[in-house]
C-alpha cells in the first residue's frame, strides 16, 4: 500500500495568508485568510505580524477540526534569503536567522519558514520551504540596471510563475524546459517574468520600485523626482519604504489593497478608481511586452494568474494590448500551495534530497 503522508502548507502574501492540508496530493481543506490592509498595516515590522498569522492558522485548523498529530511535514512559502536556486530546501537555524533579520528586505513571506519551522518543532516533524521569492536565473545582461552602484535583483512570485509555466506546458503538451512564455502573476505586488527553457531569465522585482505598480506598490517611479522627494526633509526613510511598498499603489490612489473593493467602486460610478485601475493593467501589458523583447519574440504563450486575473475586465485590458505577441492563457488565483505540498513530498518520498540554505 502506498504511505499516505499529511501535509500542512502555508503562503503567507501580502494581502492574505493562504493554508492547505494535502494527504499525498489531494486536497483535504483549503483556505485563504484575507487581511485588509488597516489591519496589516498596524504591524510596523513584518515579524511582528508573526503571533497574530501563527494564531488565524491554529485557530482555523482546529474550526476544521485539523489533528495536528497527523501532521508529516509543515511546507512554508519561502522568502528574502540570499539568492538561491529553486527547490525544496530544510528549514535551518541559519535560514530562520536570515528570514528574521530580513537580509534582502521585509515581506510577508519570510514568515512562511518561521512558522513552518515553529509548528513543526511542536511536532518533531520536518519543515521545508519550496521555490522562494529569492530564486535567481536572471542572465548576466539582465541585472545591469545603469547605476553600477544598483544590481537588479530577482524577486518575484517564483512558486507560482514556475508552477503555472509547468501546467501551460504540460497542457500543451511538452515539458517545461521546451517553451517559452511571458507569466504575469497579479496579486498584492505583481511580477512578469520571462521564461526561456525553464529559466526566468528576466524579470521585475516585485517587491521594490520595478515593473508595474500593484495593489500595494508603486512599481517603478520617475527617480528624479523621487529623489528629490526623498530630500525634501518631508520624509523619514521608513515613510518612502512604505509609499514604495505597503502604502503605494492601489492603497495610496484609492484607499484599499482589495481589487474586488476597486471593482466595485468603478461599478459604483467612480472615475477615478476606473482610471487608476485600467493603468494598472496598461502597465502589465507595457511589462509583458518587454518581456516579448527579451525574448525575441518567440512566445508560446503569455499567462495571467494571481488574484486579480479572476477579474474578467482587468484580464481583457491587458489582453487586448498583448494577444498580438502569442496567446493569452489565464490561470486566476494560483498553484502555490500544491506546489508546495508537491516539493515536500518530492522529499518525504526520497525522490529529491532536501537542499541545505548556507
Ligand atoms: N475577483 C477578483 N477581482 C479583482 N481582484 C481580485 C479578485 N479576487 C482576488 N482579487 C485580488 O487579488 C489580490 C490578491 O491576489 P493574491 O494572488 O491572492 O495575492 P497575495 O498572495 O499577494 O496576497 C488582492 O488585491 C485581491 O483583492
Ligand atoms: C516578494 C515578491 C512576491 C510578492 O510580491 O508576493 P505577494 O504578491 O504575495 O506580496
Amino acid at each position: 500500500m502506498t504511505e499516505v503522508y499529511r501535509i500542512l502548507t502555508i503562503n503567507p502574501g501580502s494581502t492574505s495568508t493562504k493554508i492547505a492540508i494535502f494527504d499525498n496530493e489531494k486536497p483535504v481543506m483549503e483556505t485563504t485568510l484575507r487581511h485588509p490592509a488597516e489591519e496589516i498595516n498596524k504591524f510596523d515590522k513584518i515579524f511582528d505580524q508573526y503571533e497574530f498569522r501563527k494564531n488565524v492558522i491554529l485557530e482555523t485548523l482546529s474550526e476544521n477540526g485539523i489533528n495536528l498529530t497527523k501532521l508529516s511535514a509543515v511546507v512554508g512559502r519561502g522568502g528574502l534569503l540570499k539568492p538561491i536556486q529553486g527547490g525544496t530546501y530544510s528549514v535551518s537555524d541559519s535560514m530562520i536567522a536570515d528570514l528574521k533579520a530580513g537580509v534582502l528586505g521585509e515581506h510577508a513571506s519570510n514568515l512562511g519558514g518561521i512558522l513552518a519551522s515553529e509548528i513543526a518543532k511542536q511536532l518533531n516533524i520536518p519543515a521545508f520551504i519550496v521555490d522562494p521569492v529569492v530564486v535567481d536565473e536572471m542572465d548576466e545582461v539582465a541585472r545591469i540596471s545603469g547605476m553600477p552602484e544598483l544590481a537588479r535583483k530577482s524577486i518575484f512570485h517564483a512558486l507560482n510563475q514556475k508552477a503555472v509555466a509547468r501546467r501551460a506546458a504540460a497542457e500543451m503538451g511538452k515539458s517545461y524546459e521546451d517553451i517559452n512564455v511571458i507569466v504575469a502573476h497579479l496579486g498584492g505586488g505583481i511580477s512578469v517574468g520571462a521564461h526561456k527553457n525553464g529559466r526566468v531569465i528576466d524579470v521585475n522585482n516585485a517587491l521594490d520600485g520595478e515593473g508595474p505598480f500593484s495593489p500595494e506598490r508603486a512599481g517603478g517611479l520617475p527617480v528624479g523626482d523621487l529623489a528629490k522627494m526623498c530630500f525634501s526633509g518631508k520624509y523619514t526613510l521608513d515613510d518612502i519604504k512604505k509609499k514604495i511598498k505597503g502604502q503605494g499603489g492601489l492603497v495610496a490612489y484609492l484607499g484599499t489593497n482589495d481589487g474586488r473593493e476597486v471593482v466595485k467602486m468603478i461599478e459604483e460610478g467612480n472615475e477615478k478608481a476606473a482610471l487608476v485601475y485600467e493603468a494598472m493593467a496598461y502597465q502589465v501589458a507595457k511589462e509583458i511586452g518587454s518581456c516579448a523583447a527579451v525574448l525575441k519574440g518567440k512566445v508560446d504563450a503569455v499567462i495571467l494568474t494571481g488574484g486579480i486575473a479572476y477579474d474578467k475586465q482587468f484580464v481583457k485590458w491587458i489582453s487586448d494590448r498583448v494577444s498580438f505577441i502569442s496567446q493569452v492563457i489565464v490561470y486566476p488565483g494560483e498553484d502555490e500551495m500544491i506546489a508546495l505540498a508537491e516539493g515536500g513530498l518530492r522529499v518525504l518520498r526520497g525522490e529529491e534530497t532536501a537542499r541545505i540554505y548556507e
